[in-house]
């Protein structure tokens, strides 16, 4: 069982989110299991005040120590287990599969979202074990942050995926992008569905997935290409694909 700690002021918008889907089943066989720690209910004061004005000057504001350090504390008190605090910021680490796949080999971890001009820094050093980014970008929280790493945790977690979808043949799990996908009508305008998808040569249907993967993988991402070492089968199937496209 994974547990997923969320430390955020809207824990509504974390629950309502994983409800759905592959998420959803997960929670539902208890094979992850997600739990909201807001920081307001950890102040003391009578306007539970979580953010406070920037040492320095400037814009907005930025969210108070002790709220988050405690959210922190009864997070880690719940599950007892030994728990990872993760803060997601666009100064994080841009996060991977494989970054990802690794996450899983834990059981506990506590994603802090947070909101306003960002955190007082002393929590991300004292408190927090990693720092995440899911791109470069910034978004209003990082809430959503969080529901896109939990997602792509949940999904390579055992039993999550039915066989038939398995995460194995996903994007970026190979390191590769995915290949085309196609379902009925056959024909739709002039597009038609490659011929070798309607056989049922098993071994040329492969064959021809790994070409695209590998061909697209070349078009749009020749970074990760770059980073692959590919087998004598995939330098002759890109190859193919090259030849085929000029
Ligand atoms: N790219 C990302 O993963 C990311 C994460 C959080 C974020 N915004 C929050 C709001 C205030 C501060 O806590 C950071 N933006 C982008």
């Amino acid at each position: 069982m994974m547990h997923f700690d969320v430390v955020t002021l809207f824990p509504d918008m974390i629950s309502a989110a994983v409800r759905y889907g592959v998420t959803g089943r997960a929670l539902e066989r208890d094979i992850v299991s997600v739990s909201m720690w807001n920081p307001r209910d950890y102040t003391h004061d009578r306007h539970k005040t979580v953010d406070d004005r920037p040492y320095g000057g400037g814009p907005g504001m930025v969210m108070k120590y002790q709220p988050l350090h405690d959210a922190v504390h009864a997070a880690k008190q719940s599950a007892g287990g030994s728990a990872k605090v993760v803060y997601l910021s666009p100064q994080g680490k841009v996060i991977t599969q494989s970054l990802l796949s690794d996450a899983c080999q834990g059981s506990q971890l506590i994603l802090v979202a947070g909101r306003y001009e960002g955190i007082d820094e002393r929590f991300v050093e004292l408190d927090c074990d990693d720092e995440w980014s899911i791109g470069d970008y910034v978004i209003s929280g990082g809430e959503l942050a969080a529901l896109v790493v939990i997602d792509a945790i949940t999904r390579l977690l055992p039993g999550v995926l039915g066989d038939d979808d398995s995460a194995s043949q996903d994007s970026h799990s190979d390191g590769l992008l995915d290949c085309p996908h196609f379902t009925r009508p056959e024909r739709l305008q002039d597009y038609e569905v490659p011929k070798v998808l309607l056989g049922g040569n098993h071994a040329e249907i492969a064959s021809w997935r790994m070409k695209q993967a590998l061909g697209r993988t070349w078009q749009r991402r020749p970074d990760l290409l770059e980073k692959k070492n590919l087998s004598a089968e995939q330098e002759r199937l890109l190859k193919q694909f090259k030849v085929e496209v000029n």
